[in-house]
């Protein structure tokens, strides 16, 4: 949404077949509006009739208006009703539209925007932001129309029935504006902003503190020691004062202006009646103005109310824009050529904010159905390549391509079913174990059976209450981070992909673990493109080709015996990985 930001603008963006409704809301609160003041006005007349003709006052006349009075108010109802009913089916379809398109750009942004980002910030903007617009178009929309109204008739009202005792009440009006439009400046957005934006903070924090109390806890620490945590309290506070001292003076003057007017109305009318030919016509219309006043203070602080919730509403829209500023990226048209397996030609890559490339000119040709090891000191660079194989960013230089096609020609579905990837932490949602296995995917009970033999999770499922469809997470269902590794180890036999990138596979298994992850892993590369990050040297010296990875370049390539007789970088390594070995089985 580019345009500026207003509630019509709002509702075309996400709910443009809705428009009626929006139309309705308006008319409907407007209708209430002069269905609300109406009754004033009948009661001006019938304490008329009563001052001014005393025992001789028409009855039926009184009467009547009682009966007016009475069904304006059911109309009032019935009206109001009816405004509330399509205002509320707005605010549904808004808010569905909004998480339905926030969730449907966030499945279209890069992978690469997961990992810089805080899910659990998105999620909470998604659901905070979006319920906040429903209850503005719910519940305050119908109001701006019918406080609008009101106002306007009023002083319509007042100026033609004694323009005195009207100007008295307008003077109110427009001091209790006045100081309501000061507090409705870019002044008060920002502050407001800050504050909502310190609420959501520590709202966040809270989280992650709740997150961390078993290590608070262990360490005997205090809340200050949660250093995130507690300045976000402290600048809640902070923001919180300066927001209600910034609005306090405004506040009372506006208050203390709407309330001057009923005050002052008794003696402005006693000052009046002495020079009046018709006392008691003035003592009526004063009625008028003090009922009149009265229930224009009660709109005028609605108003202000509405105010405040539309600042809201558009500081939450904003927002919400923030997260479609995030660029889907871009499919492009580029010729394929005759290559087979994975070429990186000249690629570099830099992560946004960083200065220096994490990918910097490297060039090298991974042959079909072959095993590759990515070696290098923590930095270098290697899960970084093996996430541009797989799209996460796009690079800046350069170009990777699969089978001669480049990635950015390769619809995203379609290269991402070409790939397998097993993440350094693999991570499980708290579904079934057959959701974590098939992913959505439909697959026979034979097919992921069969996927969780190769993979070697039978003790995985044998230990299952409900067999596949046990809920991880729930109930002691309890998974480590080893048999974490092999369900998703199970999920890439399922796919079978041409390609399997391997990123720490063992990084978080003991020992039983890690050996039955490198069984299914030999088992599961036959016939495909493997790279892997590797730290356990000795588990690679039989792959087709090491890759040695130094600041983002690639500084050296061969097998296990070249580069032993080549590389003094990669001897020294080896060594150093070999003495450590021993080392570990001296002390074991
Ligand atoms: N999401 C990210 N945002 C910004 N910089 C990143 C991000 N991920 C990695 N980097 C940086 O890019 C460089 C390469 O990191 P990368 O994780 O690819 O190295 P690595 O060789 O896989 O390291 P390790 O063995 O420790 O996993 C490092 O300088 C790292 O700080």
């Amino acid at each position: 949404m580019n345009k500026k930001i207003s509630i019509k603008n709002v509702i075309t963006f996400y709910a443009k077949e809705k428009m009626p409704l929006y139309y309705l809301t308006v008319i409907f609160s407007a209708i209430y509006g002069i269905l609300s003041v109406i009754p004033y006005y009948l009661i001006w007349q019938i304490a008329r009739e009563l001052i001014v003709n005393g025992t001789s006052a028409d009855k039926n006349k009184i009467v009547s208006y009682a009966v007016y009075i009475f069904a304006s108010q059911i109309i009032g109802i019935i009206v109001s009703f009816s405004g509330l009913m399509a205002s509320h089916l707005l605010a549904f379809r808004i808010e569905k539209n909004i998480r339905h398109n926030a969730i449907n750009h966030l499945l279209s942004l890069p992978i690469g925007y997961f990992e810089n980002e805080d899910t659990g910030r998105i999620r909470r903007m998604i659901d905070d932001n979006a319920s906040k617009t429903h209850t503005f178009i719910a519940h305050m929309f119908p109001d701006i129309a019918s406080s609008t109204v009101i106002p306007i008739l009023f002083i319509i009202m007042i100026l033609s029935v004694d323009y005195r005792l009207g100007l008295l009440c307008i003077a109110g009006v427009i001091i209790g504006m006045a100081n309501m439009f000061s507090l409705m400046g870019p002044k008060t957005k920002e502050l407001m902003g800050e504050y909502m934006q310190s609420s959501e903070n520590l709202s966040i924090n809270g989280v992650e503190f709740i997150r961390g109390i078993p290590v608070v806890k262990v360490f005997n620490q205090s809340v200050e020691s949660f250093q995130r945590f507690y300045a976000s309290i402290m600048d809640y506070d902070e923001k919180a004062k300066f927001f209600v001292n910034f609005c306090k003076k405004p506040m009372i003057f506006y208050t203390l202006s709407l309330f001057m007017p009923t005050i002052l109305l008794g003696p402005l009318t006693m000052i009046l009646i002495r020079h009046s030919s018709s006392p008691l016509e003035l003592l009526s219309k004063s009625i008028l103005y003090i009922l009149m006043s009265m229930l224009l203070h009660s709109v005028l602080m609605k108003l202000a109310t509405v105010s405040e919730a539309k600042n809201m509403f558009f500081i939450s829209i904003e927002k919400l824009n923030d997260i479609f500023e995030n660029k889907q990226m871009p499919n492009m048209n580029i010729e394929k050529t005759n290559q087979e397996g994975i070429s990186f030609e000249n690629v570099s890559f830099t992560y946004m904010g960083k200065e220096t490339p994490a990918i910097n000119d490297i060039s090298f040709n991974f042959k079909k159905n072959k095993t590759y090891a990515l070696v290098g000191a923590s930095g270098s660079g290697k899960s970084t390549l093996l996430e541009l194989i797989g799209r996460f960013y796009d690079i800046d230089k350069g170009s990777i391509k699969i089978d001669g096609q480049d990635i950015r020609s390769i619809d995203e579905d379609i290269l991402l079913s070409k790939l397998a990837i097993v993440f350094q932490e693999s991570k499980l949602l708290k579904r079934t174990l057959r959701e974590n296995i098939t992913m959505g995917k439909n697959y026979s009970d034979d097919e992921i059976l069969n996927a969780i033999k190769l993979s070697g999770c039978e003790d995985i499922l044998s230990n299952m209450k409900n067999g596949l469809d046990t809920m991880i997470g729930e109930q002691g269902t309890y998974v480590s981070g080893g048999e974490a590794q092999r369900i998703s180890i199970a999920r890439a036999f399922l796919r079978n992909p041409d390609i399997l990138l391997l990123d720490e596979a063992t990084a978080y298994a003991d020992p039983e673990n890690e050996h039955k992850i490198s069984e299914s892993i030999e088992k599961l590369k036959q016939g495909k493109t493997c790279i892997m990050i590797a730290h356990r040297l000795n588990s690679i010296t039989n792959v087709d080709k090491i890759l040695i990875m130094q600041h983002g370049k690639l500084i050296d390539s061969g097998n296990h015996e070249e580069l032993m007789q080549n590389s003094p970088y990669y001897r020294q390594l080896y060594e150093n990985y070999s003495r450590s070995i021993k080392w570990r089985v001296a002390n074991a």
